[in-house]
């Protein structure tokens, strides 16, 4: 039996695939974590915890590195809610363009007056707006959402540009030959008239919208933010407003600051917030962790790499989990060697500062083995799963 707690809700469609043999009351040290949003840092965690699945894309509200030297993997549940980002930006890049916002709170402020009608025509001058065809929009960050977000505004005829020093080889199949590469973000920032962010909060996009890349921006811009909140300082928003190099700034991640600056539209995070997205990143994660859990298996992992042997079923699995350093596998294999054990399939991937084992053996395994296993420098955690119909 296997114990999943859950940090937010997860959509019905992927919990119910979780078969009988686990235990989702939430009760007790959980094997597999489930979250959305929710912010796990500084949270103190049970050793039982192997598995922690994002049900969505950024993974920046979890300490993924953390986690790694504690053997758990994270894993991430890639474009299953990038639809539902693009549709959205769609959104922003209307709302901002045709003062709708601004608009429908007029109109409902008349809405006692008996001559309605006629104030709209008389009124509806002040509300004017631009349209998207044939405007220079700049995308920054050129993955699943950014590629869609792309492609969707090629079809609205617009002119786009892209830029994604680390595009993937698969996003940059799948993005329209109409988009334009761009070298860097001053670039985009200075010739366009929208710019759509796409990148992940990490380190080196931390604030990459600065106060001093706004002030020489094309004047008007139409900046829209359905990426994270970090990646643009609120000081340089408010001073390119109040200079009108942006003009309007379209946010997911409104705070009290935003809600108190004109021209900022602010939609609460609902990027990601579709049944059909909610669906998907809740089927893929529930997926990854059975994976991981029962048959050691990790699939779209942040901090380990892939490393997939398919099911644990006639023969039993040892799962490690180690630092990517000289001479893992021959220590590994040594002591199943020593313990005269005959290995009859091997896996072993690696993924920046850390990497992953998977070995099924015709054995039995004992615990002297996995103690011995455990005790090599650089294995970070061990676990053995037994096989489901064992071959004797
Ligand atoms: N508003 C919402 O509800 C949602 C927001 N998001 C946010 O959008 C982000 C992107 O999501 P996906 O497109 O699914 O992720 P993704 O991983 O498919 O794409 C991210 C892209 O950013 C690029 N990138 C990374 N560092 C960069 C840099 N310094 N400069 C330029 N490009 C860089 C990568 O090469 C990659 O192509 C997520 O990390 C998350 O923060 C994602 C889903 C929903
Ligand atoms: O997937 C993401 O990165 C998101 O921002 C979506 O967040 P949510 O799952 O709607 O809380």
């Amino acid at each position: 039996m296997y114990a999943i707690k859950t940090l937010n809700n997860i959509s019905d469609k992927g919990m119910k695939l979780f078969t009988s043999e686990y235990d989702l009351s939430g009760e007790g040290k959980a094997d597999g974590i489930l979250l959305r949003s929710y912010s796990m840092h500084g949270m103190e965690l049970d050793d039982s915890v192997k598995v922690i699945a994002r049900a969505g894309a950024g993974v920046n509200n979890i300490p993924t590195e953390e986690y790694a030297e504690k053997g758990i993997v994270v894993c991430n549940t890639p474009g299953a809610n990038a639809n539902a980002v693009k549709e959205l930006v769609l959104l922003g890049l209307l709302m901002s363009s045709r003062n709708v916002v601004d608009a429908v709170d007029w109109v409902r402020s008349i809405k006692d007056n008996p001559d309605a009608e006629k104030v709209v025509e008389k009124e509806k001058g002040r509300f004017t707006g631009q349209e998207l065809t044939g405007k220079k929009i700049g995308i920054i960050g050129l993955g699943a959402i950014g590629a869609l977000v792309a492609n969707m505004c090629t079809s609205l005829k617009m002119d786009v540009y892209g830029y994604d020093p680390f595009i993937s080889v698969s996003a940059a199949w799948g993005l329209s030959y109409k988009v334009k590469r761009v070298e860097n973000v001053d670039m985009i920032l200075n010739n366009c008239d929208y710019v759509s962010l796409h990148v992940p909060l990490i380190e080196q996009t931390k604030n990459i919208i600065t106060a001093d890349r706004l002030k020489n921006a094309k004047k008007g811009l139409i900046l829209l933010n359905f990426a994270r909140g970090g990646l643009v300082p609120e000081a340089a928003i408010k001073e390119a407003l109040e200079l009108g190099s942006v003009s309007t700034y379209v946010t997911d991640f409104p705070n009290n600051n935003l809600l108190n600056m004109k021209n900022v539209i602010c939609i609460p995070h609902l990027g990601a917030s579709t049944e059909e997205s909610e669906e998907n990143c809740a089927i893929m994660a529930v997926n990854a962790t059975m994976e991981f859990l029962e048959n050691g298996n990790i699939v779209n992992s942040v901090n380990y790499p892939e490393c997939c042997m398919g099911p644990a079923d006639k023969r039993d699995r040892i799962s490690i989990c180690n630092r990517n350093i000289p001479n893992m596998v021959g220590q590994i294999s040594g002591i199943l060697a020593e313990k005269g054990m005959n290995i009859a399939e091997m896996k072993n991937q690696s993924k920046g500062n850390y990497a992953y084992t998977l070995i099924d053996t015709d054995n039995d395994v004992d615990e002297d083995t996995l103690d011995r296993l455990k005790s090599i420098e650089g294995v970070i955690r061990v676990r053995l799963i037994k096989a489901r119909n064992k071959v004797s």
